[in-house]
């Protein structure tokens, strides 16, 4: 079997990279790629599609009284039940997010030595990633990432541009910049959709938009190469997303699923649409009333696919806590208080995040105070 070792003194007692365009032709698939049977897809009975609402924003923000009533009517039962809808008419020009794919062929068609200049340290989110053989010894997702910070603080206006070019290299500001302007608007959907999520839970309507301003986000691409044997493994594993909202825009491939009424569902991919989940901090600062629900992404053994993830977090030294409207005295805060900055940091350095994340998260801390 080809394996490429690893000559990086990061992973020197882990001799496994993963390199794809190796891998992509391999039959027998290394054991820590190979995940437990309960785990594994059975993509020979396709998974039914999940109903997920289809959300008008510009009808939402037009303030016509019925679209209002009715957008946040399907986002609080689409929020109660599974925490997934798609929005349309997002005011994300077409063009930003086709560049933005560009790009990302481009990126994740370089050799693995020239991703490797972003390599993603131990303990750090930013960088490329060859699936997380120097971070997780089994169950690996089949994919590489490349993930960078974006914050909302006038103080960092060109802080991905800058990180681009500061790891790749000055022939990579195509790249950067396109990566900057989508970030931003990212950042700009994700305060939209803070305001229809606050309407939706009858609370100020700015109350979320307010509290995500000055956001602290992660954007990621993902590129999932075809996998020989893709019933044995997962792009990405069983999980619940620990931040509080993602918007996700996947190309023509498909391979998102969701956990719904316990049997898994495909969400299809629509080039025009974002898909838009709640995270586990969505879930604390709505004091449980919207999920976080778990989801995967599973591969094939033809199409390479790949997906932009925009992960909106808020400022890491902000109390994440529900508003007082959503607290009453029967129901208390089903969460304790939590700053973003130790919920992160619980991820990447003590815990992969599955689907009860944000339940160790709690027990984590209500120990730390103990001690
Ligand atoms: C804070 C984060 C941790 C992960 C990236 C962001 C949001 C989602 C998390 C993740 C995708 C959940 C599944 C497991 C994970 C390890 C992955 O497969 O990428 C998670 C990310 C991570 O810890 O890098
Ligand atoms: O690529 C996808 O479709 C989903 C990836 C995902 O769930 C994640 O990165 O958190
Ligand atoms: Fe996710």
């Amino acid at each position: 079997m080809a394996y490429a070792i690893d000559t990086s003194p990061l992973k020197s007692n882990n001799p496994l990279v993963f390199d794809a365009s190796i891998f992509q032709k391999e039959t027998n698939l290394p054991s820590q790629f190979v995940w437990p049977d309960h785990e594994q897809p059975h993509l020979e009975q396709p998974s039914p599609p999940l109903e997920v609402p289809p959300i008008d924003l510009n009808a939402f923000f037009s303030g016509e009284p019925l679209s209002v009533s009715n957008t946040t009517r399907l986002v609080n039962s689409a929020c109660q039940q599974h925490g997934f809808f798609q929005v349309f008419n997002h005011g994300v020009d077409l063009s930003l997010i086709n560049e933005a794919h560009k790009m990302m062929n481009l990126f994740f068609q370089l050799p693995l030595v020239e991703k490797q200049k972003a390599q993603r340290k131990f303990g750090e989110y930013c960088g490329y990633a060859s699936s997380f053989t120097n971070r997780f010894s089994s169950k690996l997702p089949w994919k590489e990432t490349f993930s960078f910070r974006y914050s909302a603080h006038p103080n960092c206006s060109n802080i991905v541009q800058d990180y681009i070019l500061s790891v790749m290299g000055e022939d990579y500001s195509d790249f950067g910049r396109i990566c900057q302007e989508y970030s931003e608007a990212m950042s700009k959907l994700s305060l939209d959709i803070m305001e229809l999520l606050g309407m939706s839970l009858g609370i100020e309507r700015s109350h979320f938009s307010d509290f995500f301003k000055d956001n602290d986000s992660i954007v990621r691409l993902n590129y999932y190469p075809p996998c020989q044997k893709p019933n044995q493994t997962l792009g990405t594993g069983p999980h619940c997303d620990p931040t509080s909202l993602t918007i996700l825009h996947q190309d023509n491939v498909g391979g998102l699923e969701v956990f719904v009424d316990e049997k898994w569902h495909s969400i299809a991919p629509c080039s025009e649409a974002f898909v838009v989940n709640i995270g586990d901090t969505f879930m604390a600062l709505s004091n449980g009333l919207y999920k976080s629900c778990l989801h995967r992404a599973v591969v094939n053994n033809h199409t390479p696919r790949r997906s932009l993830a925009f992960f909106l977090c808020p400022n890491m030294d902000k109390v994440v806590r529900p508003p007082k409207a959503l607290v009453s005295d029967d129901t208390q805060s089903m969460y304790p208080d939590f700053t973003w900055s130790s919920f992160l940091e619980f991820t990447q350095k003590h815990y992969r995040a599955d689907m009860r994340t944000l339940d160790a998260f709690a027990d984590w801390l209500q120990k730390q105070k103990k001690s």
